[in-house]
C-alpha cells in the first residue's frame, strides 16, 4: 500500500459520509437507465446518427456495382462518363462510410470511457456515504463486480448496440425502397424468406415451448445450485463422509437436465433449423434467382435488374439476426444498470451542515427503535444510559438485538426512531470526524488493511510513534505475536503474513486502544474461542476502567460480574438493568440466563459463558 493509499484509507476510516446535499437529489433524479445516460444524450445521439449514416452510405458501393453492371451490360457503346461517375459515387459512399463509422467508434468509445468513469466516481462517492452497516452486509466481491463488471457492461449499450440495431433496420428499409423502384414483384419474392422466418416466431412462443423453456431454465438453475452446494460443503463432506449423498443431488440434477434438455431441443430445434435455413444466404439467393429467372424469361424484367436483388437481398435478413444478438447485449446492460441503480438508491447517512461538538462522553439512548426491513423491528424502544468511566455489559439470547444495538453507537445505522446522544448531542448532529474521535469499536467482523501491522494499529492516529503503537499492542496482547512476524511491526498483513481471527481481533483492539476514543464498543462474542484474545479483552477492560465509557456485548461471567451495569436484552427490549450482583441476587432474567447455561452445559464450560 502506498502512502497515498494509506492516507486515503485512513481518511475514509475516520471520515464518514459527507453531506453534499445529494441525498434528496439522488432520490428525485430518478435512476432509470435513461436517467443515468441523460447528461450524455447529445453525444450519444451523435454516435447513433454517425453509425446509421455510415451504414446507409455503405450501400453506395453496392449500388455502384449494380449501376456499373447495368451500364456495362447495356447494348451499344459504354458510356465512360457514366462509369466514371458511378465509380466516384461508390468510392465517395465508401469514404463516407469509413469516416462515419470511424468517427462513431471514436466518439462512442470516448463517451463510453467518460460514462464509465463518471458512474464509477458516482458509485464510489455514494458508497462512501451509505451506512457502514449496509456496506458490511455486502460481500466485497459483490461491490467489486458492481463497480468493475457491471459498469463495464454498459459499454455495448453506449458504443455499439443502439447504432447497430438502428442500422440493422434502416439499411434494409433503404434497400427495400430502392428494390421496389427496380421491380416490385421481385422485391416481394425477395422478402419471402424473411417473412416466412418471421412467421415462424409465434411457433417459438406457444405454451408448450414456453413451458419447455421454463423447465430448461429451472433445470440449469438446479444444476448450478447443487454444484455450488456441493463445492461449499466439500470440506464437511471430506471430514465427515457422506460423499455419496452429496454427489447424488448433483447427479440427479444432471440426469434431470438431460431429460429436460432433450424435450427442449426436440421442441425448438425444428423451428430454429427452419428459420436458419430460410435466412441462410444460399436459400435467399436461390429464391431471388428462381423468381428473377421466372420474371426475366417471362419477359417482364431486364436481366441486369436481377443484379441489385442478388447484391442487396442478403442484407434484408439482417434485422432478424440483429434482434437475436443486439437485444441480448442490451438486456445484459439493462440488468447491470438496474444493479447500479439499486445501489445508488440506498439512502446515504445524512451529515450535518454545521456539526456540533459533544460535551463530555455520556452516551444516552432514548426510545431507540430500529428495523432492517420495514415492519420487522429488531429494537423496540431502548432506553439506556452509559455513564462515563463505567463498563456496561449487554447480555441476552442470540438474536435479541445486541449487535444491532452496539452498532448504532459508531453510526453503522441510524435508529428508525428515537435518538442516540453523545455528550448531549444527537449523533446525527455530530461531524463524522468528531464521532470517530470519540467512539472506537471492535466487532466480530474485523477488517485489516493490506498495510504494515504498525499502520493498521495506528490507523486512527497516524502520527503515533512506535512506542505508543507497541504499548497498545502489548495491552491488546498481540505484541509477542507481532515480534514473531518476518518484519515485526513492518510486516505487511495479507502479503507477508496472515493473522488468525483472534489475532486480527487483537490488532483491532490495539487500534481502538491507541485511538484513545473515550467511548469503546466491544463485541466479546468470538473471544471465548481464543484464550489469548479473551485475556486481552479482560485486561483492556480492567485498564480502561475509570477512564472510558465502555459498552461490551458480554458472554463470559467474569465480564458480566466485573461490569458496573448489566442490561439484559430480550427480543429488542431491555427487560432488566442494574448492578450485576443485585440482578443475580434478585433472581430475575440475568439469573435465569446464567442458570440455564449451567443446566444446559453441565460440563462446566457453561460457567465460563453466559
Ligand atoms: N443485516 C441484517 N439484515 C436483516 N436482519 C438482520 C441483520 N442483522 C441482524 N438481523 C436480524 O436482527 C435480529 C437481531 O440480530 P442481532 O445480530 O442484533 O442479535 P444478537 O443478539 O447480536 O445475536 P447474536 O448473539 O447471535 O450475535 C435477528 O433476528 C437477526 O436475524
Amino acid at each position: 500500500m502506498t502512502p497515498t493509499e494509506l492516507a486515503e484509507a485512513r481518511h475514509q476510516a475516520t471520515r464518514p459520509p459527507r453531506n453534499t446535499g445529494s441525498a434528496p437529489a439522488d432520490a428525485s433524479e430518478g435512476h432509470g437507465t435513461a436517467a443515468l445516460l441523460r447528461p450524455y444524450a447529445g453525444r450519444f445521439a451523435t454516435v447513433v446518427v454517425l453509425q446509421v449514416v455510415g451504414a446507409v452510405a455503405g450501400l453506395a458501393p453496392l449500388l455502384a456495382v449494380v449501376e456499373l453492371g447495368r451500364t456495362l451490360l447495356a447494348p451499344g457503346p459504354v458510356d465512360h462518363g457514366n462509369v466514371r461517375l458511378t465509380v466516384v459515387a461508390g468510392a465517395a459512399g465508401l469514404a463516407v462510410r469509413l469516416l462515419c463509422t470511424g468517427a462513431a467508434a471514436a466518439v462512442g468509445h470516448l463517451l463510453d470511457a467518460e460514462v464509465q468513469l463518471a458512474l464509477r466516481r458516482r458509485l464510489a462517492a455514494h458508497l462512501g456515504r451509505v451506512p457502514i452497516g449496509w456496506l458490511s452486509r455486502r460481500r466485497g466481491g459483490e461491490l467489486a463486480k458492481l463497480v468493475g463488471e457491471d459498469v463495464g457492461a454498459v459499454h455495448p449499450l453506449i458504443a455499439h448496440t443502439p447504432g447497430e440495431l438502428v442500422s440493422a433496420f434502416v439499411v434494409p428499409l433503404v434497400s427495400l425502397v430502392y428494390l421496389f423502384t427496380v421491380d416490385w414483384r421481385l422485391t416481394l419474392i425477395t422478402l419471402v424468406p424473411v417473412v416466412a422466418a418471421v412467421a415462424l416466431v409465434p411457433l417459438m412462443m406457444t405454451p408448450a415451448r414456453l413451458r419447455e423453456q421454463a423447465d430448461f431454465d429451472a433445470a440449469m438453475a438446479r444444476i448450478a445450485g447443487s454444484a455450488v452446494e456441493f463445492v461449499q460443503g466439500i470440506a464437511v463432506v471430506k471430514a465427515f463422509g457422506g460423499g455419496e449423498s452429496a454427489h447424488r443431488e448433483f447427479r440427479d440434477a444432471a440426469d434431470d437436465f438431460v431429460a429436460v434438455f432433450r424435450r427442449w431441443v426436440h421442441g425448438i430445434s425444428p423451428i430454429a433449423a427452419a428459420m436458419q435455413l430460410l435466412l441462410s444466404p444460399p436459400f435467399v439467393l436461390l429464391t431471388v434467382a428462381t423468381g428473377g429467372t421466372a420474371l426475366i424469361t417471362g419477359g417482364g424484367m431486364a436481366a441486369a435488374d436481377l443484379l441489385p436483388f442478388l447484391l442487396l437481398g442478403l442484407g434484408l435478413t439482417a434485422p432478424v439476426a440483429a434482434l437475436g444478438h443486439g437485444f441480448d447485449e442490451v438486456q445484459a446492460a439493462r440488468r447491470a444498470a438496474a444493479r447500479i441503480r439499486e445501489v445508488l438508491a440506498v439512502p446515504p447517512l445524512a451529515e450535518p451542515e454545521h456539526p456540533v461538538a459533544p460535551n463530555g462522553h455520556r452516551v444516552e439512548l432514548r426510545g431507540v427503535r430500529f428495523a432492517y426491513e420495514p415492519g420487522r423491528e429488531v429494537l423496540r424502544g431502548i432506553d439506556l444510559v452509559l455513564e462515563p468511566g463505567t463498563v456496561t455489559a449487554l447480555v441476552g439470547p442470540s438474536g435479541s438485538g445486541k449487535s444491532t444495538l452496539v452498532q448504532l453507537l459508531p453510526r453503522f445505522f441510524d435508529p428508525t426512531d428515537g435518538t442516540v446522544r453523545l455528550g448531549g448531542v444527537d449523533l446525527r448532529r455530530l461531524g463524522g470526524r468528531e464521532l470517530y474521535r470519540h467512539v472506537s469499536f471492535v466487532f466480530q467482523d474485523v477488517r485489516l488493511l493490506r498495510a504494515s501491522v504498525a499502520e493498521n494499529i495506528a490507523l486512527a492516529v497516524p502520527d503515533a510513534d512506535r512506542e505508543e503503537v507497541v504499548r497498545a499492542a502489548r495491552l491488546a496482547g498481540i505484541h509477542d505475536r507481532v515480534t514473531e512476524l518476518p518484519h515485526g511491526y513492518e510486516t505487511v498483513l495479507g502479503e507477508e503474513a496472515r493473522l488468525s481471527g483472534g489475532e486480527a481481533q487483537r490488532v483491532a483492539l490495539a487500534r481502538a486502544l491507541l485511538s484513545e476514543a473515550p467511548v469503546l464498543v466491544l463485541d466479546e462474542a468470538t473471544s471465548f474461542a481464543d484464550p489469548h484474545t479473551e485475556r486481552a479483552v479482560r485486561r483492556a477492560l480492567e485498564t480502561l476502567r475509570g477512564d472510558r465509557t465502555v459498552l461490551v456485548i458480554a458472554h463470559r461471567p467474569e465480564t458480566i460480574a466485573g461490569a458496573d451495569t448489566v442490561a439484559v436484552l430480550e427480543d429488542g427490549v431491555i427487560v432488566e438493568q442494574g448492578r450485576p450482583a443485585d440482578l443475580l441476587d434478585a433472581g430475575g432474567r440475568l439469573a435465569g440466563l446464567w442458570h440455564s447455561r449451567h443446566t444446559a452445559d453441565p460440563s462446566g464450560e457453561g460457567e465460563r459463558r453466559c
